[in-house]
C-alpha cells in the first residue's frame, strides 16, 4: 500500500525513443529501510532514481513518496522537500568554500537566516566537516568531498535519501565511514535507497535489496530472506578417522558438488544448499559415525547469492 511505504512506484517505466530503460517497475521500501539496488551497467538504476527524485518525467506509472502521488507535470513542491537526492558525479563548485557551498544550497531552499546557519552547522556535524567549514572545496579529499555532497544533500531535513553510487572512488577507510553516517542518518529516521556496484558494501548496510536487469525489478527481497535461499557456499571439514570413509558419505549427498583434500584429514566441499540442509548433511556424517572434529561451513556471502539467482556479476 502507498500510504505504508516511505517510497512506492506502480508499472513505473520509462523509454528512450525504442528503449525502454525501467520497465513496468512495481517498488516498496518501507520507512526507515535503506534499500540498495543493485544490477549491472545500464540496468536502469539511475533511470529508476531519478524518477522517483523528479529530475526525469516517467513515460508512464505511478511514484509515491510517504503516501504522496508525484503528479505529473507539477511541481510537487511539498513531495520535493521531502527528498534528498544525490545524483551520480554532482559537481561541487570549486570556487567556494565548505560553509558557502552549503549556504548556497540552504537558500535554494529558501531557509531563513537563522534556520540556514543552524542546519549547516548540523549537516557538518553529522559529516564531520566542521573542522574543514572555512576550506576551500578543492584542498578536501575525495572522501570530504563526498560527505560534503552528502551534507548537501541532507541540508533541508529530508526525510528520503536517493544516493546514486555514493561510494564509487572511495578508498576502504571513507567506505567505512559513509557506512557509519549511513546508520546515523537511519536513526534519525531517514529511509535511505542507494544504488551501487559494490555489494560488499550493501551487504554491510542494507536491510532489503533489489535487482535490476535490462529495467525490470528482478528481485526485491529483505537481506536475511536471500541468505536463506539455497546458495553455493564451501564447508570445511575434519575427520580424525580414514578420510576415505568421510568422502564415501560425501559422495552419496546430493548438495556436495566437488571435494578438496587439503591436508591429510581436512576436506573443503563446494555444497549447493540453505542452512538447513547444511544441518541436515552435519546430521547425516555424524550418524554413519564419522569422527569429525571440523564442519565448518564458511558463510555466503551477497555476491554469492547474487550469482547463484543466475543474474550477471555487477561488480
Ligand atoms: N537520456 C537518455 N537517453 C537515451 N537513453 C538513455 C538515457 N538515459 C539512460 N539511457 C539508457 O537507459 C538504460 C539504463 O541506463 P541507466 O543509466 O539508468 O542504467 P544504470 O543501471 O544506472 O547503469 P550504470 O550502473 O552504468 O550507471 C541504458 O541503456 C542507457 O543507455
Amino acid at each position: 500500500m502507498p500510504q505504508d511505504s516511505a517510497i512506492c512506484t506502480h508499472g513505473l517505466t520509462k523509454q528512450f525513443d525504442r528503449h525502454l530503460a525501467v520497465h513496468e517497475v512495481d517498488l516498496n521500501v518501507a520507512p526507515g529501510e535503506i534499500y540498495g539496488l543493485i544490477g549491472p551497467n545500464g540496468a536502469g538504476k539511475t533511470t529508476l532514481i531519478r524518477m522517483l527524485a523528479q529530475a526525469e518525467a516517467p513515460t508512464r506509472g505511478e511514484i509515491y513518496i510517504n503516501g504522496q502521488q508525484v503528479i505529473p507535470g507539477q511541481r510537487n513542491l511539498a513531495i520535493k522537500q521531502q527528498l534528498g537526492y544525490l545524483p551520480d558525479n554532482f559537481p561541487l563548485y570549486e570556487d567556494l568554500t565548505v560553509w558557502d557551498y552549503l549556504d548556497y544550497f540552504a537558500r535554494l531552499y529558501q531557509l531563513s537566516t537563522f534556520r540556514r546557519r543552524q542546519r549547516i552547522q548540523t549537516v557538518l556535524e553529522l559529516t564531520n566537516l566542521t573542522a574543514k567549514r572555512t576550506s576551500a572545496i578543492p584542498s578536501l579529499s575525495r572522501g570530504m568531498q563526498q560527505r560534503l555532497s552528502l551534507a548537501r544533500t541532507i541540508i533541508h531535513e529530508p526525510i528520503v535519501l536517493l544516493l546514486d553510487e555514493p561510494v564509487s572512488g572511495l578508498d576502504p577507510i571513507a567506505r567505512v565511514q559513509f557506512r557509519d553516517l549511513m546508520r546515523v542518518l537511519q536513526a534519525a529516521g531517514m529511509t535511505i535507497l542507494i544504488a551501487s556496484h559494490i555489494l560488499s558494501d550493501l551487504a554491510e548496510l542494507c536491510t532489503t535489496i533489489g535487482i535490476m536487469e535490462l529495467g525490470y525489478l528482478v528481485e526485491s527481497a529483505p537481506l536475511s530472506e536471500l541468505y536463506r535461499r539455497p546458495c553455493h557456499q564451501q564447508i570445511f571439514l575434519t575427520t580424525l578417522g580414514d578420510p576415505g570413509a568421510l568422502l564415501a558419505e560425501l559422495r552419496q549427498y546430493p548438495g556436495v558438488q566437488t571435494w578438496e583434500v587439503l591436508s591429510g584429514q581436512r576436506l573443503r566441499i563446494h555444497f549447493s544448499g540453505n542452512q538447513e540442509d547444511c544441518a541436515q548433511l552435519l546430521r547425516s556424517l555424524v550418524a554413519a559415525r564419522i569422527p569429525l572434529t571440523e564442519f565448518h561451513p564458511a558463510p555466503p556471502d551477497l555476491e554469492g547469492i547474487f550469482l547463484n539467482l543466475d543474474h550477471q556479476q555487477v561488480s
